[in-house]
């Protein structure tokens, strides 16, 4: 695609990682999306925000889409005299729905429309630079790629696996923010060899559920790497999975949580009070740019 010089619009997705044994290696995209708005202008920066994060991201140089679209300027070594961006965001902060890749995501996407082309700026190295910027790629690549997505890194280097996904999701979102940065300061350093090799078989089970075999989803979907010890941060969550698993439902703690996932539908009577409700289908897209309305 060649550079836009109009205003131009970017819808990207929410995302789910881990999904429960693939922690920092799988991702979902999820069909509940953010919109950036994006004109290149004579001078200045100028931000608006609308919806999710109102009133709490900053907006100036520091909110994470314009850091984002400067780290693609540099690396293009071009960027217009100023800019001038609203976000219309649905996807909630600190839930573990992958709203800071979507943002990461997003503002990359934006910058490569208005100043580059997919010539200059391919998906992989825009994945390497939203990797770079999130610190793992498991939210960037399905925000990106849209379906499921196998991430991984190799030395710095992220690279990414799509696949096509269709699976019913819902999605329980608590009021309260868990910020992905605590969570993960709950892992420990070190697991045991029959934790590594317990997960290493729910993950690659997880990927022929997903992809082929629902009927298994319920094995697949177990943990041992990281849910039981970031559940003293999120304990009403880590019990409506524990709840709903008795009960036959494929559910994990969403990304680092404290939103619940469950590939099912028809599950609503478990939304504990004050908890948001979402049924969602996959994204099979991705990170899209639009025509401006
Ligand atoms: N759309 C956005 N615009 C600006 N900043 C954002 C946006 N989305 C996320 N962030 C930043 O990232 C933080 C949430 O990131 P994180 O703790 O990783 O949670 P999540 O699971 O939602 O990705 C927010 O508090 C905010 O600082
Ligand atoms: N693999 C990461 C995923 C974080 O996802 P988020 O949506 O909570 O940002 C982790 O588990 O820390």
């Amino acid at each position: 695609m060649s550079p836009v010089s109009g205003p131009l619009r970017v819808r990207v997705p929410a995302s789910s990682a881990n999904l429960g044994p693939g922690f920092d290696a799988l991702g979902l995209a999820l069909g509940l999306h953010d919109e950036l708005t994006v004109e290149a202008t004579d001078d200045g920066l100028v931000v608006e925000v609308r919806g999710e994060g109102a009133g709490e991201v900053p907006l100036d140089d520091t909110h994470l889409v314009v850091r984002s679209m400067e780290a693609a300027f540099s690396l293009l070594g071009e960027r217009p005299a100023g800019v001038r961006l609203t976000c219309t965001n649905a996807v909630p902060h600190g839930r573990g729905l992958g709203s800071s890749a979507a943002a990461i995501v997003g503002g990359l996407v934006a910058a490569r429309a208005l100043v580059a082309g997919e010539d200059r700026l391919d998906d992989l190295m825009l994945l390497q630079l939203a990797t770079d910027l999130e610190g793992h790629p498991d939210n960037v690549a399905p925000a990106l790629l849209g379906g499921l997505t196998i991430a991984w890194v190799d030395g710095a280097a992220a690279a990414a696996q799509r696949l096509d996904c269709d699976v019913p999701v819902t999605v329980f979102v608590p009021p309260e923010p868990v910020s992905t940065e605590r969570a993960r300061g709950l892992l420990p350093d070190t697991v045991t060899h029959a934790d590594a090799s317990f997960n290493a078989g729910r993950a690659a089970l997880l990927v022929a559920a997903l992809t082929a075999a629902p009927d298994r989803l319920i094995s697949a979907t177990e943990d041992r790497l990281h849910q039981t010890y970031r559940s003293l941060a999120m304990p009403d969550s880590y019990a409506l999975v524990r709840r709903m698993r008795v009960e036959g439902v494929p559910a994990i703690i969403s990304g680092a949580g404290p939103t619940v996932l469950a590939f099912a539908r028809g599950i609503d009577d478990f939304c504990p009070p004050g908890w948001v409700v979402h049924h969602l289908d996959v994204d099979p897209h991705g990170a899209v740019v639009l025509p401006a309305s």
